[in-house]
């Protein structure tokens, strides 16, 4: 069982730990997530989805053990790693490249945070006109440069061994990749993806250099933040980036603006909803309790909103997170004792977890990840409408509310919610 992780990575200066303190929740409530072991330089962030109590009517009785959910807007959690380090030349050591690198394994998907603004060069000093699509490539060369030189300096050993051992290419290739956190599936595609045929003791360098192409692209889905849009020159840069890379892996943030957002808005200056252009002051909300703005800050509110939140319609930070999620296909499951109540062993409240499952994933294996007891009395499962579903069944979002029978009454928890042992709500066994 391995939690889910999320890697904001980018040359210094870019905005990280802007991006991060941005995107993760300093309000929240110690302890509200489900993750085991939270290292220093890992926060949580919060991500919406559209939460089931909504759809049936019962926002009010909702209650998420982990994260909340406002009026049927559930924001889940999720870990998002710092990997600092990044400078050129890290795939050779420079900077703290290794450490770097070594940090990427436990990653599942890469949030780089590109400066558009194009203020910053590529070691991150200050500048003016630089092209943030040099930034773009390098971080792909750095990774690609540390895996195939890993790979090229043994690769006649690891040839020999394949043909003496009579092992298929994935099989070698998982040899080799599963120091990055790679299954043999994920292996497995990264070779159907290069459309690679021919036996490995014919492969050439360019055919190594295409493996690890395909390889990186199973292994580390990114989504590139292009930050700083609220700086003049990032415009053009946007439009020229827009133009060269998948649009559906790219959004637009401004760190600094959400960070000035949430500040003002816990300094109670602003109603501020996260995600949204809806900032309201003193004067929108008269009978309020916020604070009367100056003329100072009331001018620096109305820059963000006409720099960012008016063109942009948000700040862009938690979208960012979001494509993270979906990038990775998650899929959010509820595991219910009732399918009328929705509710939980105690009776009180509703939809109290969600589970989130790598794509694939089963409804015996869900019951697994709920409480190993579950799976192990399993009789069977239903959905919404007592609809019965197979154990084998994929689990998808259309039968993600699931109620499972078992042949004992089993843990006190087990039936309707991750067990203490398993309250790693957020993450499966699978990839
Ligand atoms: N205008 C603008 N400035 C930003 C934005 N995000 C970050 N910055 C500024 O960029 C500078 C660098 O930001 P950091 O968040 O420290 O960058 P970093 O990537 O963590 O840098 P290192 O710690 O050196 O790796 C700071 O002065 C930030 O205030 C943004 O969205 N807009």
């Amino acid at each position: 069982m391995k939690d889910i992780v999320i890697a904001c990575v980018g040359k210094p200066s870019a905005g990280k730990s802007s991006f991060l303190n941005a995107v993760t929740d300093a309000t929240a409530k110690v302890g509200n997530y489900p993750f085991t072991t939270i290292k220093p330089n890992n926060g949580i962030a919060y991500f919406p989805i559209d939460c089931p109590c909504k759809r049936f009517d019962k926002t009010k009785l909702c209650a998420p053990r982990y994260g909340r959910c406002i009026d049927g807007k559930r924001f889940v959690p999720i870990q998002v790693l710092d990997v600092a380090g990044l400078v050129p030349g890290a795939s050779e050591g420079q900077g703290l490249g290794n450490q770097f690198l070594d940090d990427l394994r436990h990653a599942n998907a890469l949030i780089h945070v590109v400066d558009v603004s194009g203020t910053t060069d590529a070691n991150g000093k200050e500048t003016v006109g630089y092209d943030p699509i040099g930034d773009i490539e390098w971080l792909r060369g750095e990774i690609h440069s540390w895996i195939f030189g890993n790979l090229n300096k043994r690769w006649s050993q690891i040839v020999r061994r394949h043909v003496a051992v009579k092992a298929s290419t994935a099989e070698t290739l998982h040899n080799q990749f599963s120091g990055y956190g790679a299954t043999l599936s994920l292996v497995q595609k990264s070779l159907d993806r290069s459309g690679i045929k021919e036996p490995m003791d014919t492969w050439e360098k360019e055919t190594i250099i295409k493996i690890v192409d395909a390889f990186l692209d199973e292994r580390f889905p990114t989504i590139i933040a292009l930050n700083k849009i609220d700086l003049p020159d990032s415009d053009k840069n946007i439009s020229k980036i827009m133009r060269k890379y998948d649009q559906n892996k790219i959004v637009l943030s401004s760190a600094l603006a959400e960070t000035f957002l949430r500040k003002l808005h816990k300094q109670k200056f602003i109603q501020y909803e996260e995600g949204t252009d809806n900032v309201q002051t003193k004067d929108d909300l008269p009978d309020s309790d916020l604070k009367p703005l100056d003329e100072k800050l009331q001018n620096r509110i109305e820059k963000v909103q006409d720099l960012v939140l008016y063109r942009y319609g948000s700040t862009g930070v938690q979208d960012v997170v979001l494509k993270a999620v979906e990038v990775l296909g998650l899929v959010p499951a509820f595991p219910v004792k009732s399918l009328t109540t929705f509710a939980n062993t105690n009776g009180k409240g509703v939809f109290r977890d969600c589970v989130l499952l790598w794509p694939g994933t089963t409804v015996l294996e869900f019951a697994d990840i709920v409480h190993p007891e579950i799976a192990k009395h399993y009789l069977g499962a239903e959905t919404i409408g007592n609809r019965k579903i197979g154990e084998d069944d994929i689990i998808t979002k259309e039968n993600n509310i699931i109620c499972f029978k078992t042949s004992q009454a089993t843990h006190s928890s087990a039936a309707g919610a991750p067990a203490s042992a398993n309250t790693n709500s957020t993450s499966s066994a699978k990839k």
